[in-house]
């Protein structure tokens, strides 16, 4: 595959998987310390990465859950969150400003914190409680954060005894490096296709729902946006219709993920909308890789990562067909702000 390094996405997805142990440890601790709800915070992708894990903690578990943007978060004098918060942060940097501004906040209200990160010796390894780390670069950190989070946020629901299958789902975990590997090639020459069709393509609509809404809301920001300069809105299909749908014409261009989770048919609706209005419709369907082994109750909980691999490739082929390095930035981390 074009400009993939095998070797180095299986020690990344494996060096997640291989925290499994590390990870019930600290779920052990924490839960053991009673704590009332669940706050998930970061910056830009980081948070967007939460995003599904918010959804799926709402729909299968009791336990109160809050994602929030970092710098908001300390300035909102949010009343739900106190010294009985749980809070889990996210920085692959662990250098982020307001990331880290967040943790220092929640230590000293007195909330217990868990830092996911790529590196220890940062300040977010550094401050939190406890540090989870697993060295990623861009392109495969979305993947290791969705591993480690998997088995963090739904040991944490098993503890509740919300999640009662916890550990024929960790199991299954084990075996996504090279499941995600498999659909990273069943779905290249479709990125491929995508990015050739649409290289020049200056506006994009994204939508998604359920615990896809998410990586339609930094697939749009974090790579359309950040890494390419291309111009989008991200919204959910439902409130598609409510306002988005009336700037639609034949050659608005138009990106569905569709995921597995009980929101599908919201997805489909727009399908339809989009398939008799534009003429620039593409749909990224988690339903189509098989995931072979992966029991159909648990197929739901992976839609987020299986968008994100699939996107991945769709960067990797645009930043090719647009001669845009993903790695290019005007103003980020480049002049002050
Ligand atoms: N534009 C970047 C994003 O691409 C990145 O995901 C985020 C978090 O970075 P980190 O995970 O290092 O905190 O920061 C910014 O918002």
């Amino acid at each position: 595959m074009l400009n993939f390094n095998q070797e180095k996405y299986l020690q990344v997805t494996r060096g997640a998987v291989a925290l499994r142990s590390e990870i019930e440890e600290i779920v052990e601790k924490v839960s053991q310390q009673e704590y009332k709800n669940i706050f998930l915070l970061g910056s830009g992708g980081a948070v967007a990465t939460f995003y599904p894990f918010e959804y799926m903690i709402k729909s299968t578990s009791s336990i109160p859950v809050y994602a929030e943007i970092a710098a908001e978060f300390v300035v909102m004098n949010n009343q739900q969150f106190n010294e009985k918060s749980l809070v889990i942060l996210s920085s692959l940097s662990g250098t982020t400003e307001e990331t880290v501004a967040a943790a220092k906040y929640c230590k000293e209200k007195g909330a217990t914190t868990i830092g996911i990160t790529g590196e220890y010796h940062k300040p977010l390894a550094d401050t939190v409680d406890y540090p989870i780390v697993n060295y990623a670069e861009n392109d495969f950190a979305g993947d290791s954060n969705q591993l480690i989070l998997s088995f963090l946020i739904f040991n944490l629901m098993h503890k509740k005894g919300d999640f009662p299958k916890y550990e024929a789902f960790a199991e299954q975990l084990e075996a996504l490096p090279e499941l995600l590997l498999g659909v990273k090639e069943e779905a290249d020459s479709k990125a491929c296709e995508f990015a050739e069709t649409y290289k020049d393509e200056p506006y994009h609509i994204l939508v998604g729902a359920g615990n896809t809404m998410g990586r339609a809301y930094s697939y749009a920001m974090c790579v359309l946006e950040e890494m390419q300069w291309i111009k989008t809105k991200s919204i959910h299909a439902a409130e598609f219709f409510h306002g988005t749908l009336e700037i639609v014409e034949e050659d608005t261009s138009m990106i569905l993920l569709k995921g597995e989770d009980e929101t599908r048919p919201l997805m489909e609706r727009v399908e339809r909308f989009a398939e008799k209005y534009t003429k620039k419709l593409t749909v990224f369907d988690t339903q189509d890789y098989e995931l072979k082994g992966i029991v159909p109750e648990f197929r739901k909980y992976l839609s987020p990562i299986v968008t994100s691999t699939v996107l991945q490739r769709v960067s990797v082929h645009l930043e090719e067909k647009r001669n845009h390095s993903l790695e290019t930035r005007r103003y980020y981390r480049k002049v002050a702000y």
